[in-house]
């Protein structure tokens, strides 16, 4: 395969396989080649933009409510259950969220397919308000873990669908930067909530309403997405292969926008359109599951897909791809970082900790809008086999920063070396680079994940990979201070150096080029030999 992604990345052989599809393919080919001066597609224009804003909401509930959690435990105080929280209290509400955004994933999905993009992120919106009030006016500690796992339900579901309705939307062009943008609203969600943690947790009455205010603000974004869903589109590709093409054809057009002439754009759009009509028939005839989603049983529906899923190779391929990077996202260790990087600052003796910790979530936001320029022009592949050695730098860096540590006895003592102080300095610088590298590659490659699959297959794909994205975070939430107690933190840092190490292998085996390809072109891509990799 190439390496560079201004050029083509399949062949037109490779098209031709499919003998007819060749033909209607022409057009096609030419709307979405992405070398300069060949395609005409218009770049993202307000429309696409507004659109990618709206969905984004989502993003920002993700982030919100996940980085909130670190500064709510440390405000609650005795206000729930009279009581203060015990540290199984603390993990109970913390992994909570986790395991139901793990749980919802195969009915988000399956509701996705029947019912369409739009309604599961009006379904998770309404539950990112019912879990925010339950949390904001919650007294006991079971309710609070009612409230979270209620929002753990929404994310789980806002988790899957926003990157599945904004790649459909986009033109194969800018879609990396598009998906890209709902990381940005995550890494920012992630911002406002330590900014919020802060601020009410230094300023505010934190044991009384400081945070209820904290935890209760999450509801506000997701009224506004509500009212903002009365004018979104539905997603074209959903539309089609629910047989409303005409529908689909009005989104189409929309999307290309008006800079082209008039016929111009009506060739584009009827490419586009074909493009999908012919992916959808094909699938039709080669599934044995002919119609399913018109009318038939959701439930049977989603377990036909499942085993489409798993019996036709270039779609296990697909979902290989997709669990190794969501697994990787997790399994690299960053949201040790984002849950405890406060816990953390305060071992190695910094005295504002969580002003400290901020560090963390700007650098993680800055870096991902440095990929949101880099991701389309660079490619997701190379992009990642780049960032990858930074973040095994700054892990293999840190855990050197921590050797000249002895930590203290408990959290809030200092630590005791002489040295410690140009170990702390290493230690957040090493984080830093670790983290940019992580937030220009796996922070948000991974969620490109629907670009792999084929239509059929692509919502229970995305659905089982971003099922692998939580159970990874839910198991490195839950291990990460035992393995600094069992393996001391030099170790645990170096492991997981040696887990991006792997990855890195991993990637590079099977992981092709599909930058500026058709969500059609990449699936079929993933019918060579080779993975499509050289
Ligand atoms: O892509 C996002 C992003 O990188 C977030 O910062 C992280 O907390 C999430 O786990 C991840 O899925």
């Amino acid at each position: 395969m190439t390496d560079n992604p201004e050029e083509p990345l399949i062949a037109n052989s490779q098209l031709a396989e499919g003998g007819d599809r060749h033909e209607d393919n022409h057009d096609i080919e030419h709307a979405h080649d992405p070398r300069p001066g060949k395609h005409h597609i218009s770049p993202p224009g307000l429309f696409i933009w507004l659109l990618t804003f709206s969905a984004g909401i989502s993003g920002l509930l993700f982030g919100y409510d996940t980085g909130v959690i670190s500064a709510t435990l440390v405000s609650i105080g005795t206000s729930l259950s009279s009581r203060p929280l015990t540290s199984l209290d603390k993990s109970v509400i913390t992994s909570c969220t986790s395991l139901f955004a793990l749980l919802v994933l195969p009915f988000a999905s399956s509701l996705a397919d029947d019912r369409g993009r739009k309604r599961v992120v009006l379904f998770a919106d309404t539950l990112f308000i019912i879990g925010a009030l339950l949390q904001a006016f919650s007294h006991t500690v079971e309710m609070m873990v009612v409230g979270r796992s209620v929002v753990g339900v929404a994310i789980g579901a806002a988790s899957f669908v926003t990157p599945l309705y904004i790649a459909e939307l986009a033109p194969a062009t800018h879609r990396g930067r598009l998906v890209t943008m709902n990381i940005v609203f995550i890494t920012l969600g992630q911002v406002v909530a330590y900014i919020v943690g802060w601020v009410f947790g230094t300023y505010g009455s934190p044991e009384t309403t400081g945070w209820r205010w904290m935890v209760g603000l999450g509801a506000a974004p997701a009224v506004a997405q509500v009212v903002i869903l009365l004018w979104m589109p539905e997603s074209p590709r959903w539309l089609v292969k629910e047989g409303r093409s005409e529908e689909a054809r009005g989104v189409i057009a929309r999307i290309a926008g008006t800079e082209n002439d008039a016929q111009e754009t009506r060739r584009e759009v009827d490419a586009i359109l074909k493009n999908i009509e012919i992916e959808v028939r094909e699938e039709a005839m080669a599934t044995r599951f002919d119609g399913a989603g018109h009318g038939g049983n959701a439930m049977s529906a989603w377990k036909e897909a499942m085993r489409e899923l798993f019996r036709v190779r270039r779609n296990r391929r697909a979902l290989a791809i997709a669990c190794l990077l969501q697994g990787l996202q997790q399994l690299c260790g960053f949201n040790s970082l984002m849950y405890f990087s406060a816990t953390i600052f305060t071992m190695v003796g910094f005295s504002e900790p969580t002003l400290t910790s901020l560090v963390v979530a700007v650098t993680n936001f800055a870096f991902t809008l440095v990929a949101l320029v880099l991701i389309d022009k660079v490619g997701r592949r190379r992009i990642l086999l780049w960032s990858l050695p930074f973040m095994m730098t700054g892990l293999v860096l840190a855990g050197y920063g921590f050797s000249f540590i002895e930590l203290p006895d408990s959290e809030t003592s200092s630590p005791k070396t002489t040295g410690a102080q140009g170990g702390a300095i290493i230690i957040l610088t090493s984080i830093m680079i670790y983290v940019a590298g992580y937030a220009i590659g796996l922070g948000n490659v991974p969620w490109m994940q629907s670009e792999l699959f084929s239509l059929n297959v692509r919502s229970v794909g995305s659905g089982v990979a971003t099922a692998t994205n939580w159970s990874a975070n839910f198991v490195i939430g839950l291990t990460f201070l035992p393995l600094m107690e069992a393996l001391s933190p030099s170790w645990t840092f170096v492991l997981y150096a040696v887990i991006c190490a792997v990855g890195y292998g991993l990637i590079s085996r099977v992981y092709p080029e599909t930058a500026g390809l058709s969500l059609e072109e990449a699936a079929t891509l993933l019918e060579a030999d080779d993975w499509g990799v050289r």
